[in-house]
């Protein structure tokens, strides 16, 4: 370990905030501090745990523990859960000391699915929207903000928080701006408070709002997590909404160690409530709370992209800066202009299969990141067409939220059909592989009854991209979103322009530039960057050229010719545009002269 990490791990202080860039060892240090904790400071591992983002969050610092520990020959590994699977567990536990408004088990849902037990739900509210759909989504939305809290001040715990006069606006990415006023969304939240007391199902926000009302009353609930956890580490942090920031300084008295790490840059699930000013807050909330005098560290040693690299991903953020531990000088990043995404695949299968053929790269040392904008990506299915030309094979990561809800139905019938049977007994007659695989990832992690699994089917649905490791011999094609965390030799990023990266027809640009720069920085040894120009908004095309880079143009009709892909009706086609964007470039520096002037 550097200096830096060895300070974080040895650190005393009850509060500590590391601020760590991508690839600074951010996952190493937290696993390092979780093994000291126990060796040097005695702490059992049964009064730890660790606290992640998502389940490949999870994985990464459960393997990092376990490489660790295979090392040293001893240490045990903590409990990690992610918030809303600590969630879950804070309510059985409530549940069984009657701390709850749930009297017996509860069920989560997606929070649309309330209506489904009571069609009447949205009787009579938001009567200016026309059709049921809209009604759902404009209050489902304003729901959900109000309990992470981005909607009032704070979060949320009871519909009593509503003003009733209040006109709420919600700029959303798929609907535009919803309005919805605000003795509407106290009417649907009571409604839905009936509802959940009634059949005994909550659903995401519900289960941490529930936590938090359960540990801020102080009763038997709150004094056993309390009694339990002295140390409590956090990985991911600037990921989290002001909710689970909530539920976090809900969980402590005055006794427990909590350590936390993340890095603003890497903010990329704000439209899902994260909150990055959580880590600016949390030494001052420590303060404040506890009187304690917390300690901020930072790691700046990247240990995983050369600087040609890092030059090129410290120019997009705004502070701070992070410098290669070795002095490794590697071939410059690769910024590919061309004019569509479509030239764009092109260019890359031409590329890996020069990678692969000559330079004889692995493939699976290759990833492809695109900016998912829908279920179904035409980027992705471009980039794949032309990989299957070339009979390359690729293993393309979809760990959308469709494929894990199959996963957790699967698990969730394994578990209502053996109730109350131990998982040693029961897990040879698992047909399926996936949830055999699944179950036994339970066990490792300690579940031991059948009943043990429904916390884990938490973590299942927890993130819209809970994104799997990258395992396979192939080439990875993945979203940008599910690469967090991940590192590749390799790395292609496409494609950027306006409405596709930044994406929508109004971005929030600051959002999307940390997108990329997440992006960005997988890269361990080289990178490619493939766009257009953007007129429209801040270009990261441009952003990356003002850097030492390696500026290729890929859309002469010289090249062109030698493709296949491209027929003479494309040829006129993409002539055409760039005619069209030559003249709108005219206009542009005419109207900047004109400014000047
Ligand atoms: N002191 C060190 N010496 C050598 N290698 C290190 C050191 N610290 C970390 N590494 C290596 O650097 C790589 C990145 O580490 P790690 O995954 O912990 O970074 P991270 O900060 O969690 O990254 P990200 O923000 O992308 O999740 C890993 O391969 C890790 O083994």
């Amino acid at each position: 370990m550097n200096d830096q990490q060895l300070r974080a791990v040895k650190d005393p202080s009850q509060f500590i905030q590391i601020n760590a860039g991508p690839g600074t060892g951010k996952t190493t240090t937290l696993a390092a501090k979780i093994l000291y904790s126990q060796i040097e400071l005695d702490v059992p591992v049964s009064n730890m745990i660790g606290i992640s983002f998502s389940r490949s969050a999870k994985s990464h610092l459960l393997n990092k523990l376990e490489e660790f520990t295979d090392l040293l020959g001893y240490g045990g590994r903590p409990s990690i859960f992610t918030f809303h699977s600590l969630a879950f567990r804070i309510i059985k536990k409530a549940i069984e000391l009657g701390d709850s408004k749930f009297k017996e088990y509860i069920d989560h849902v997606d929070t649309e699915e309330f209506i489904s037990y009571n069609p009447n739900l949205l009787k009579d509210l938001c009567k200016e929207y026309n059709d049921a759909e809209s009604k759902k989504q404009a209050l489902c939305e304003a729901f959900n903000r109000a309990r992470q809290g981005n909607l009032l001040y704070g979060p949320s715990l009871s519909w009593t928080d509503v003003n009733e006069d209040e006109i709420y606006h919600i700029p959303t990415y798929v609907f535009g701006r919803l309005i919805v006023k605000g003795k509407d969304l106290k009417e649907f939240w009571k409604r839905v408070d009936k509802i959940e007391r009634k059949s005994r199902v909550t659903d995401y926000n519900g289960m941490i709002t529930e936590a938090i009302n359960i540990l801020t009353n102080k009763g038997k609930t709150y004094d056993y997590f309390t009694e339990l956890y002295d140390y409590i580490f956090v990985d991911e942090y600037q990921d989290t909404s002001l909710a689970q920031e909530m539920l976090l300084f809900s969980l402590l008295s005055n006794k427990q160690h909590v350590t936390v790490v993340g890095d603003k840059n890497q903010t990329i699930y704000s439209f899902n409530g994260s909150n990055s000013y959580n880590l600016n807050r949390f030494l001052q909330k420590a303060t404040e709370l506890f009187d304690s005098e917390p300690t901020k560290i930072i790691l700046s040693r990247n240990y995983r992209s050369p600087q040609q690299i890092l030059d090129v991903t410290n120019s997009l953020v705004h502070e701070e800066h992070y410098v290669y531990s070795e002095d490794r000088t590697l071939q410059l990043p690769v910024v590919v202009e061309t004019h569509n995404y479509h030239l764009a695949s092109h260019y890359i299968s031409t590329e890996i299969e020069r990678l692969i053929y000559q330079e004889k790269v692995h493939p699976s040392n290759i990833c492809i990141l695109y900016r998912k904008n829908s279920e179904h990506s035409p980027q992705a299915d471009s980039v794949k067409e032309q990989l299957n030309r070339l009979e390359i094979e690729y293993t393309e990561e979809v760990s959308n939220k469709k494929t894990e809800i199959t996963l957790s139905q699967k698990v969730l019938s394994f578990q209502e059909e053996n109730q109350g049977e131990d998982l040693e007994d029961i897990i040879d007659t698992i047909k399926d592989e996936r949830t055999k695989q699944f179950v036994r990832e339970c066990m490792s992690d300690g579940a031991s009854d059948a009943e043990d699994l429904l916390e884990y089917v938490v973590e299942l649905e927890d993130t819209e991209e809970s994104s799997a490791p990258a395992q396979g011999e192939s080439i990875h094609i993945r979203t940008v979103h599910s690469s967090k965390g991940l590192e590749f030799p390799y790395v292609f990023i496409l494609y950027l322009g306006d409405k596709d990266f930044p994406h929508s027809s109004k971005p929030d640009i600051e959002e999307e530039r940390r997108l990329f720069y997440v992006g960005l920085t997988r890269a361990q040894e080289q990178l490619y960057i493939i766009g257009k120009r953007g007129l429209h908004y801040e270009s990261f095309l441009d952003l990356c050229l003002l850097n030492e880079v390696k500026h290729v143009l890929h859309h002469t009709y010289k090249e062109e010719s030698r493709t296949y892909g491209f027929s003479e009706d494309d040829k006129e086609l993409i002539d055409k545009s760039q005619q069209k964007q030559d003249r709108l470039l005219d206009e542009l520096e005419d109207l900047q002269d004109l400014f000047n002037d």
